[in-house]
């Protein structure tokens, strides 16, 4: 079985990034990304690459060199669908936030809707492939919808794949163009080996892991919880190297020479975001529960307390440090994005932080090299400032369109995400336009100690007991 038309519904970060990839490393297969939402089928068919609706370093090339031969995006989505021979489902699964199983399960219906319309509209033999993260087991449920519209048409016959997908933002092309594993999970040996097939135009056999559907839905669970769970372990560690005066990155380059350990995932901050990490989670918590595993459900639901407890514990210590009262002042913030080289905000630590700040009564000045401010506006529930009320007590941000505007009249300057521009400033300059006693909060440590303090700032970093 030989795969020639692709239909991914779902234009979102994955399914944009993961099918320009396919597209350009499979000429002979004709890829279609679909999705209702028209203005981002619009923005991914933008003639100015540096306006596709997602921002990953690349990705503007990938998409550059497919689009117009064999990558389309399309709002089509039922025509694409019915000429397709694999039908890859890339849409949201956020956390619930209503109904049974609300602030941890998977709000399926968006993959619901997905498997109706495949039933609805596909034709002859259609591989269905889940590439959404998705409880285990959901393919069950998408067995059976399919399987009832077969019944009604005998034409059609469908199978099922779990394909997860394991990128990073930020990364997601060299992700996607050289990946750790492709984890491919079926029952039908032939749908498999016919995806196994697309991938293997650029990626080697040995790195394509073959699963049961079962298997491969759970392993991008676990995967995301056993990567959260290392953040919120080493977190856990920078409080108590704050507490004793141990370094947490001279903790973390001793124990990450162990093999067994590994260096990678130890960096300390301010905890983790995105959009997946807290949900994977939450969603594998639902699932303990549900299959009456309460003890395992505890003990991954403390990876989220822990991470929460993170972000509340640095904006109250920016408090405490600043003589016990925020209310009135004005603090810079680095960083808005839940991590450097997106625009991404979803969950970002930044949020909660300048949440709790703002309850405070601080007047916040945020830069971010790539986020919008009317999306900073969304994820504080409050528009930007005109001009800051500094005696109503009542907690205000604007925009920064340069970190020296942000630190103009600052008492303090918070680093929540590990952008490059923020390694080499000039902090002598910066402390030059700053009130006295000036602060650096470096929750990413991404600033140079000695420098920062040659520059008369007193300095808290993550993790630090020396400071
Ligand atoms: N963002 C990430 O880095 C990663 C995400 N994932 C998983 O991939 C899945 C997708 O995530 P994102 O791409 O970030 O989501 P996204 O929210 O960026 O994109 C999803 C897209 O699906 C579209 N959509 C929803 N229902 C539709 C329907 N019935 N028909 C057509 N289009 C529909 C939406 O309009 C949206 O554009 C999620 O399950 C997520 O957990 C997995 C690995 C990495
Ligand atoms: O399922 C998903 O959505 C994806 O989730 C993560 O990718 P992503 O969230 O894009 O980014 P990460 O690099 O994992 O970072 C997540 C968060 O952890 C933080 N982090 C990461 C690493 C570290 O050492 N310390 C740390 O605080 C980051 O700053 C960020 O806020 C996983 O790394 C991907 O494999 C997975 O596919």
């Amino acid at each position: 079985m030989t795969i020639q038309r692709i239909c991914c519904i779902g234009a979102g970060y994955v399914g944009g990034p993961t099918m320009a990839v396919i597209a350009d490393r499979c000429p002979e297969i004709e890829v279609t990304v679909v999705d209702i939402n028209q203005a981002r089928i619009d923005a991914w068919n933008d003639a100015d690459l540096s306006r596709l609706p997602v921002y990953e370093p690349g990705l503007d090339a990938v998409v550059g060199r497919a689009r117009g031969r064999n990558l389309t995006f399309s709002t089509a989505v039922e025509a694409t669908v019915a000429s397709a021979d694999m039908v890859f489902i890339s849409v949201n699964t956020p956390t619930k936030t209503k109904g049974l199983g609300a602030g941890q399960a998977s709000d399926l219906r968006w993959v619901e809707a997905c498997a109706r319309t495949v039933a609805k509209a596909a034709t002859g033999h259609t591989i269905v492939v889940e590439k959404s993260t998705l409880p285990v087991r959901t393919a069950a449920a998408i067995k059976t919808i399919l399987e009832a519209a077969q019944e009604d048409d005998q034409q059609r016959c469908f199978s099922v794949l779990s394909n997860p997908e394991f990128l990073a933002e930020g990364t997601a092309i060299r992700d996607l163009e050289a990946p750790d594993r492709v984890l491919i999970g079926g029952e039908d040996a032939a749908s498999i080996e016919a995806l196994a097939a697309v991938y293997s135009h650029w990626v080697d056999e040995a790195k394509i892991l073959r699963t049961n559907l079962w298997s491969s839905e759970l392993s991008k669970l676990t995967a995301n919880a056993f990567l959260a769970q290392r953040i919120s372990s080493i977190n856990s560690v920078a409080a108590l190297c704050e507490a004793t005066g141990a370094d947490v990155r001279e903790v973390a380059r001793a124990i990450g020479t162990d093999s067994r350990i590994g260096p990678k995932f130890l960096n300390a901050g301010p905890g983790f975001g995105g959009s997946c990490f807290q949900k994977d989670i939450l969603n594998l918590v639902y699932l303990c529960r549900h299959f009456g595993l309460p003890e395992v459900a505890d003990y991954w639901e403390s990876v989220v307390a822990l991470n929460t407890w993170q972000q509340h514990r640095i904006a109250q210590l920016v408090v405490q440090k600043l003589f016990g009262t925020v209310t009135g002042k004005r603090l810079a913030i680095f960083g808005f994005a839940f991590k450097a080289d997106t625009n991404d905000t979803r969950e970002a630590p930044a949020i909660r932080i300048c949440g709790d700040l703002l309850e405070e009564g601080a007047q916040l000045a945020i830069h971010d090299p790539k986020v919008e401010p009317a999306q900073m506006a969304r994820d504080l529930k409050q528009e930007a400032a005109a001009a800051a009320d500094v005696l109503s007590g009542t907690g205000s941000w604007a925009l920064a369109e340069s970190v020296e505007e942000a630190v103009s009249g600052a008492d303090a300057v918070l680093i929540l995400t590990e952008w490059n521009v923020y390694r080499n400033l000039n902090w002598a300059e910066l402390a030059g336009r700053m009130r006295k006693p000036a602060w650096l909060f470096d929750a990413r440590a991404v600033a140079d100690p000695a420098v920062v303090r040659a520059a008369g700032l007193t300095l808290w970093r993550v993790g630090d007991g020396e400071d």
